[in-house]
């Protein structure tokens, strides 16, 4: 599957330290997992989790999921052998934190080689320079770090995320503008699942490709929200279908449902069939 039409509706972090749940996460319906070597892993367990995760990784099992990595920063005491660990590992992405310009990028290349990178987008510094970082010829992908932005953008929570309304959408036109994964922050309530449904919706409207996840509980709500909807499955289908039968009338718009439809309404539209098709596919697959 062409990684960009790949779903990253649910990508779910698991502490690279709970052996439970990595075995756990090879059944459960998410589009990606971050296997996590540094928030959710204390300081004593790094080295362990280290080598749990690249046997869990050596063992398989995690089928069409993509495997990302997320190891400490490189300015840590355990960054480099992490991210020396990652070369050998069967991880498809490696993911940096706290990324601050495209040097960081390049100093992890400088040990992963090749192997795609994403960005974890949580610091002021990042979002002022996530064009560059966005524009690496690494960079495949951008994650949210909400909690690190709020805690150093001094912010307070609120439903309607206002305060992080600026940093969310300085990543979305930097990854838009360079053909980028984007997924959103997590939803720290994990047990309310209204809460999570509403700001699923928000990222979705607001052109994330899907919302990173921290228990298995909140997989269904971010699948559900992140893929296309039968009405808009039906939309599309009608909208291609009228401007087809426009065009061949020698006519550049049609109309459907009182609204315009011209050539740019039926690429989104088309957009919409090829997401479809292609969470079918992973469905099945
Ligand atoms: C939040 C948790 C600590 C809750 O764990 P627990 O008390 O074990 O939950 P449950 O008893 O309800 O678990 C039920 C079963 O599900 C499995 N489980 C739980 N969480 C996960 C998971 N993340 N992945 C896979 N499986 C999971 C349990 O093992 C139970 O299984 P079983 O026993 O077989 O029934 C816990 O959910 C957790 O640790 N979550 C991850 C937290 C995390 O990764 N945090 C770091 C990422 S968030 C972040 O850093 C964001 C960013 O950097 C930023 O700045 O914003
Ligand atoms: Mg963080």
């Amino acid at each position: 599957m062409d990684a960009r039409q790949r779903p990253y509706r649910s990508v779910l972090y698991i502490p690279g330290s709970r052996e439970r749940a990595l075995d756990k996460a090879r059944t459960l319906p998410v589009d990606a997992i971050i296997f996590d070597l540094e928030d959710a892993v204390a300081a004593e367990e790094k080295a362990n989790a280290r080598q749990t995760l690249s046997g869990a990784l050596a063992a398989g099992g995690y089928g069409e999921r993509v495997k990302i990595v997320r190891i400490n920063g490189l300015d840590t005491e355990w960054g480099r052998a992490d991210a020396e660990a990652v070369r050998d590992m069967d991880a498809d992405v490696v993911l940096l934190p706290k990324v601050n310009a495209a040097a960081d990028v390049d100093a992890l290349a400088a040990i992963t080689g090749d192997k795609p990178v994403w960005a974890m987008m949580e610091t002021p510094r990042g979002m002022l320079n996530a064009a560059e970082i966005a524009a690496h010829p690494l960079m495949a992908g951008f994650v949210m770090g909400t909690n690190d932005l709020a805690k150093d953008l001094q912010t307070r929570f609120r439903a309607d995320r206002l305060p992080l309304m600026t940093s969310l959408g300085l990543c979305l036109l930097a990854a838009k503008a360079e053909g980028l994964i984007i997924v959103d922050g997590v939803y720290n309530a994990f047990k309310d699942t209204d809460g999570l449904a509403a700001e699923c919706e928000q990222g979705r409207d607001m052109g994330f490709d899907g919302k990173t996840l921290i228990h298995p509980a909140q997989i269904d709500i971010a699948n559900a929200a992140f893929a296309p909807s039968q009405a808009e499955i039906d939309l599309a289908r009608r909208q291609i279908a009228a401007f087809e039968e426009t065009e061949a009338q020698g006519q550049g718009v049609a109309v459907v449902d009182g609204k315009i439809v011209e050539n740019l309404h039926v690429v989104t539209a088309r957009e919409i069939l090829a997401k479809a098709e292609a969470i079918s596919a992973l469905q099945a697959g």
